[in-house]
């Protein structure tokens, strides 16, 4: 059995900067991978059964993003074989931390490598596109400057911080967030150094606050002690910190019924560390 891990993403900041004539947003962002995310065990077998346990609330196994991967790599590559894989989930769901996107990244990564299909990074990515936007920068293996709808990955080196991730009681439908009128879709396009001199925001914070008054009223919460932003299309809020006991300390204040971590940023992916075929 192999265990591996699917590490969480943050977005440092999310600009949206026009819509494309299939729906989708093009955006500029800056993936941060954290050293923290969910685990998967995997075992496979010559059953070409797939088998995902636990059973996730409110997601039909079918749907399960581990379950997809397995089956579109199976379907893709004429792979015979089969796999159980346990999923110890502690990514909240809907969270914009990438949870399920990242599960399905290391289920393809695993199972190119157990059923020995030695398909290269890129294909995997491409493949890995079909099941979210986020999936393959967690291919990748690297926190990225993204481009596109977050398929044109460019490596980025960070210091490593340390980050508080404030999980409010809600989740958030990206879908809703992307499909919403008021979005900003119009931001100009900036270069890497003008994010890293400068900043940048998160397009989508003001129609997320509008929609989950919680959402509004956990940024305000953590605001207080850092700079406080949304990831991804939320709800997840996060600051960053520069030692593990200052995040610390604020994650002790946190009022429930809100849920966080303490987690450090990461350049490499630990997946990549498990998996020795991919360096
Ligand atoms: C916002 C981000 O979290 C940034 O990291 C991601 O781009 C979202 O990625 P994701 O959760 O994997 O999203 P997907 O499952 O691919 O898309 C969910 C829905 O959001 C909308 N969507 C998503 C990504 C994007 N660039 N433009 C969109 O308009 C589409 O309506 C899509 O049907
Ligand atoms: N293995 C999985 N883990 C989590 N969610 C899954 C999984 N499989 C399917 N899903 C579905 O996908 C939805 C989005 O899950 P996920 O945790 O990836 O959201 P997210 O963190 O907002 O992602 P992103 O940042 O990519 O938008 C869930 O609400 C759930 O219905």
């Amino acid at each position: 059995m192999l265990s591996l891990p699917a590490p969480a993403k943050i977005n440092l900041f999310l600009h949206i900067t026009g819509r494309r004539p299939d729906g989708y947003h093009n955006l500029q962002t800056l993936f941060q991978l954290l050293d923290f995310g969910d685990q998967l065990d995997i075992e496979v077998d010559s059953s070409g059964v797939i088998r995902v346990t636990p059973t996730l609330e409110a997601v039909p196994p079918e749907d399960n993003l581990i379950y997809r991967a397995a089956r579109l790599l199976q379907q893709e590559s004429g792979c015979k074989m089969g796999a159980a894989i346990h999923l110890h989930k502690q990514l909240p769901m809907g969270g914009g931390l990438g949870g399920g996107s990242s599960d399905a990244a290391t289920t393809l990564m695993a199972l190119n490598t157990l059923w020995q299909l030695n398909w290269s990074r890129e294909k995997l990515m491409f493949l890995g596109q079909q099941l979210g936007a986020d999936v393959p920068v967690f291919i990748f293996g690297h926190s990225a400057w993204a481009e596109g709808v977050g398929e044109q990955l460019t490596k980025v080196e960070m210091k490593s911080y340390w980050y508080l991730v404030l999980a409010p009681d809600t989740q958030v439908s990206t879908a809703t967030i992307f499909a919403h009128q008021g979005l900003t879709r119009n931001t100009h396009p900036i270069k890497i150094r003008a994010f890293l001199e400068q900043g940048g925001r998160n397009d989508c914070q003001t129609v997320v606050e509008a929609l989950y008054p919680q959402v509004k009223k956990a940024r305000l919460w953590l605001a207080q002690f850092a700079d406080a932003r949304l990831t991804g299309t939320g709800a997840c809020l996060f600051a960053r910190f520069d030692s593990e006991a200052d995040a610390r300390s604020v994650l002790k204040q946190m009022p429930a019924p809100w849920q966080g971590f303490v987690a450090q940023g990461v350049n490499r992916s630990p997946l990549l560390d498990k998996l020795p075929s991919h360096n």
